[in-house]
């Protein structure tokens, strides 16, 4: 159900019906009963139609937003929430997840993860699940395109045509075969886009802070500075981290060769803009194409300002690497997928923050889920509640990480809410929930 305060996307037609990785997925989840209580499910940031249709197809109450909400708003609406799926805008803070009594895991219809506290979410028995590479060639298709409109100074020859002017001139466009991409952050865009540039007939190189397998031709750079000094383009593909967080300023941008172009898909905080928009103004830099900014607009009409604002051959684009009906789709399909998962069978696989399990539905068994902080005991106390009851563990799987323990554990009787919040109230218990 949708609430009728934003109209969901226009359904294309390559995802109108579910599609086969989700029914492959969900397929297995037939033979489960199904939840015991109705799930509701808040999702923010447009979130793809494709992950809409899935979660109605198992019943669940679907709110979905257009905008993404602010901390307090989100507060407020996350206390009856099960799950949440968000995009890249949607701070989901340590207070956000305080307030979320309810809630069972949080889906990020992206790749990046930074905008939810993990660790707080870990704490708190809350996995975090991503689609990791499913809009990577968005990413990398929109990179080239702007390296070839860099090139050729396209946007500004192009406003000049609009506004009645006629910019036929050579001086400064270039063909870009046989110049020198550098590429920082050699993982999935890295990579794919290292593939691309040299089907372009570009030389590749690139400064990664792991050692990873150079693709094709490209050569791989001791430093960050060895890249600046030598790119005709750079292009960042970096997470957002403490170690990326302005990691290209002005002694980094003096480093380019004079005419070279900066572009940044990644996230705002790597780039310090007004360092960035001193050099194109000096004419120092030949160009740049921006796509992620400090801060972002919760929405169009809520105003926009950046000091790249009419600098010389600069494409600024808002946020749009990764919006493809083909990217979204498919991050719809695989995180509604996990969520589905998650709260019909307990499973966490690829959770970015939690313990992966995931155990197989036996007929005739009853389960119950757990997170726990992770001390001593913890295991002895909650299988002397079922010894007491006389109720056999059928199978029990338990993963930790530092902080807490996920026991997924099957038993032969049905549990009753008694022996539940028997578990529930073991001090070191974050979240107790039975299954069927
Ligand atoms: N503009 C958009 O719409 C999109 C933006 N993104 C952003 O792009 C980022 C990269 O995405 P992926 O390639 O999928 O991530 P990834 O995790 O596959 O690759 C990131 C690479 O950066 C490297 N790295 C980390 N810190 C570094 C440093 N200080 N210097 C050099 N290398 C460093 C890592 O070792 C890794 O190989 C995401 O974290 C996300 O923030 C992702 C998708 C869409
Ligand atoms: O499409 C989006 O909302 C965010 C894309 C992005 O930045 C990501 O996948 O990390």
């Amino acid at each position: 159900m949708n609430s009728g305060r934003s109209s969901p996307q226009s359904r294309s037609p390559i995802c109108s019906s579910p599609p086969k990785y989700a029914e492959m997925e969900l397929q297995h989840l037939e033979r489960i009963p199904p939840p015991r209580h109705p799930v509701k499910i808040l999702l923010l940031e447009n979130v793809h139609q494709t992950g809409v249709l899935l979660f109605e197809k198992e019943g669940f109450q679907v709110e979905l937003l257009k905008t993404s909400l602010t901390e307090e708003e989100l507060m407020e609406k996350i206390k009856d929430v099960h799950v949440i799926g968000i995009r890249s805008k949607t701070k989901i803070t340590k207070r956000v997840l305080e307030n979320a009594s309810k809630l069972l895991a949080i889906g990020c219809f992206c790749i990046g993860t930074d905008q939810v506290d993990l660790e707080a979410a870990e704490r708190l028995g809350i996995p975090v699940f991503n689609s990791p590479f499913a809009n990577t060639r968005s990413v990398a298709e929109l990179i080239i395109a702007e390296i070839v409109c860099l090139s050729r100074k396209l946007f500004d020859v192009s406003k000049g045509c609009h506004e009645g002017q006629w910019f036929k001139s050579a001086v400064g466009c270039h063909e870009i075969r046989g110049k020198t991409l550098g590429i920082v952050g050699y993982g999935h865009i890295g990579s794919q886009l290292s593939v691309l540039a040299e089907s372009q007939g570009m030389n590749v190189i690139f400064y990664d802070i792991i050692p990873v397998l150079p693709l094709g031709n490209s050569t791989p750079c001791k430093s960050l500075e060895e890249v600046l000094s030598n790119s005709d383009f750079v292009t960042l593909h970096v997470p957002k981290s403490p170690q990326t967080e302005n990691m290209i300023g002005e002694k980094q941008i003096k480093l380019m060769k004079k005419g070279a172009y900066l572009l940044n898909a990644s996230r705002g905080t790597v780039v310090d803009l007004k360092a960035l928009a001193d050099s194109l103004r000096s004419g120092h830099l030949g160009g740049a194409a921006i796509d992620v900014y400090p801060k972002e607009p919760k929405a169009n009409g809520s105003g926009f300002e950046t000091p790249l604002q009419n600098c010389p051959n600069t494409i600024l684009t808002p946020h749009i690497g990764g919006s493809t009906e083909e990217a979204q789709q498919m991050i719809g399909e695989e995180v509604a997928t996990a969520l589905i998962k998650l709260v019909r069978s307990g499973s966490t696989v690829n959770a970015v923050n939690f313990p992966n399990l995931e155990v197989p539905f036996t007929s005739s068994s009853h389960r119950i889920l757990n997170v726990h902080r992770n001390v001593p005991g913890v295991l002895r106390d909650i299988n002397n509640i079922f010894a007491s009851r006389d109720t056999n563990v059928k199978a029990q799987v338990l993963g930790t990480t530092a902080d807490i323990g996920y026991l997924i554990v099957d038993v032969d009787k049905e549990t009753s809410e008694e022996v539940k919040e028997a578990i529930a109230s073991l001090k070191p218990s974050l979240r107790t929930r039975i299954l069927y």
